[in-house]
């Protein structure tokens, strides 16, 4: 039986037009969530005192959400948000948008306004979480909150999850989630989630911004390695010490990039579809990949993220060793951080790593590892993926290319393989390289107008979710 017993009730399509006062207040509520420093330093020290307050505050900035009696909200794993939005067609299968209310911390130092001021400065709004990720979770929530105040029931029911401790794994909010609706039974037509952006000036040649929906995310691998040696009198050092030992491997690592494994991926499917927007003879040289494959895949190594998007990357993330100036240190450890390309597993790559080293006194250790995640269909068979084409062809009427592509960090969204086969990464945001190099690290902002287009997304999103055909194919695409 339907929503309220109105089977299969249709209301009309709304219109994306927003007043000025919910303009401000839109702004205004993205700043105050920027204002709470719900951060995550590591698995056990999250800031719950913010948590617990951004719970508060969801609910007073969204209140119609928390008032509607076809939506349930419930709070899973003590911080983290569940919203079902039953609509009203329940034989039609569910989606899920998902967006995280944890942030990186974020040290005063080099920012131009303090990183939890939410402080608007020349249409920008400044903060931690602006980018990563409080304007997903805020924009979900007020394009539903709009959608709801103008009357309009979803057809098609849909969950909201929020989870709370994304950037430090997600076990505690995501994963729970995911095993509650496991437990529940739930499968998922599709889920979208962050991960990926409206590319702008990251490849060289390439003029125009194009849309990337990432359809793949790296695996990773956390590896300690470590090296024991007899201490001793500094006075009279052996040859080799733990400290030099260590050092050699990891600069071996280093030194040493994983195999280039651009061929059939994604990857190759983006640059295709990318090739026409080239100057001669890039042009002709992506359009002929069997032939120009071995040199493109060279091309790709020349900056650090399209190098990111064609290996599994090695970082050196820490060291440790010493523990006075003339002892010969007994253990030195590092800690080195791999994303693993899809097209490898986990055992490969810590086999490839172990060769690298070839130095039997170097012990390794797996902290924790994960495979790549699974390829999720692009088809024109892909709902999640044909819907946020559609998405973005309407609310970006000058954005003519869509391709898709992997996400070169991990998200939430790998939590919930077992709910869908169908997991697009996706902010419908403009992203500069300067803008990448501002999430983690100094001054995170958007810009007003970025922030009322990502709530128009989602408004538009929800809508054709609900329309009763698949959508047409674009014309630049046919
Ligand atoms: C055809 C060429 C295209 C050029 C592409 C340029 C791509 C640039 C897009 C970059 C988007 C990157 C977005 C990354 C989101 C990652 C979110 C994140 O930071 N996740 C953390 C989470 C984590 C995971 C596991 C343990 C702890 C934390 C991460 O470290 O990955
Ligand atoms: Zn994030
Ligand atoms: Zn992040």
């Amino acid at each position: 039986k339907g929503l309220l017993g109105k089977e299969h009730e249709r209301t009309p399509r709304i219109t994306s037009h927003f007043s000025q006062k919910e303009r401000v207040t839109m702004k205004e509520a993205l700043k105050g969530a920027i204002q709470i420093p719900t951060v995550s330093f590591s698995s056990k020290e999250l800031n719950t005192t913010a948590l617990t307050e951004f719970g508060r505050y969801i609910r007073k900035v969204f209140p119609t959400v928390f008032q509607t009696s076809f939506i349930q909200h419930e709070v899973v794993g003590e911080y983290s948000h569940l919203f079902m939005v039953r609509g009203s067609d329940p034989s039609l299968q569910p989606y899920m948008l998902l967006a995280h209310i944890d942030v990186v911390p974020a040290p005063d130092e080099g920012w131009d306004v303090p990183p939890f001021s939410g402080l608007e400065r020349d249409g920008f709004i400044y903060g931690r979480g602006t980018l990563d990720n409080k304007n997903s979770l805020m924009a979900i929530m007020q394009a539903l909150e709009l959608l709801l105040i103008r009357n309009y029931i979803p057809r098609r029911p849909f969950f909201i999850a929020l989870g709370h401790d994304e950037e430090v794994s997600g076990v505690n909010g995501a994963q729970k989630i995911s095993a509650l609706l496991q437990a529940r039974g739930i499968q998922l037509a599709f889920i979208v989630d962050e991960g990926s952006f409206i590319l702008d000036g990251f490849i060289p040649n390439l003029k125009k911004p194009f849309a990337m929906i990432s359809v793949s995310e790296k695996g990773a691998m956390n590896l300690m390695l470590q090296v024991n040696m007899t201490p001793g009198h500094s006075s009279a050092p052996p040859k080799e010490t733990s400290i030099g030992i260590l050092s050699a491997a990891v600069s071996r690592l280093e030194q040493t990039p994983m195999p280039n494994m651009f061929g059939d991926g994604p990857m190759k499917m983006a640059l295709q579809k990318l090739a026409n927007e080239f100057p001669f003879p890039a042009n002709i040289i992506l359009s002929n990949l069997w032939l120009f494959r071995p040199l493109v895949s060279r091309w790709m190594e020349r900056n650090d993220i399209t190098n990111a998007l064609v290996r599994t990357t090695t970082a050196l993330t820490m060291f440790n060793a010493g523990v006075k100036v003339n002892v010969i240190p007994p253990v030195a450890q590092a800690i080195v951080n791999l994303r693993i390309d899809p097209a490898q597993t986990v055992q490969e790559v810590l086999k490839l790593a172990k060769d690298i080293v070839a130095d039997d006194r170097v012990q390794f250790q797996v902290l924790d590892a994960f495979d790549p995640l699974p390829v999720s269909p692009s088809d024109y068979q892909a709902l999640g993926y044909q819907l946020l084409r559609q998405t973005i062809h309407s609310v970006f009427p000058e954005i003519n290319i869509v391709v898709p592509g992997i996400c070169i960090g991990n998200t939430d969204s790998r939590h919930y393989t077992n709910l869908t086969t169908g997991i697009y990464r996706f902010n419908p945001i403009y992203l500069q390289p300067q803008g990448f190099r501002s999430i983690h690290g100094i001054n995170e902002k958007i810009s007003v107008q970025a922030y009322e287009t990502q709530v128009k997304f989602i408004f538009e999103l929800i809508q054709n979710a609900d329309a009763d055909r698949m959508p047409a194919p674009h014309l630049h695409e046919l």
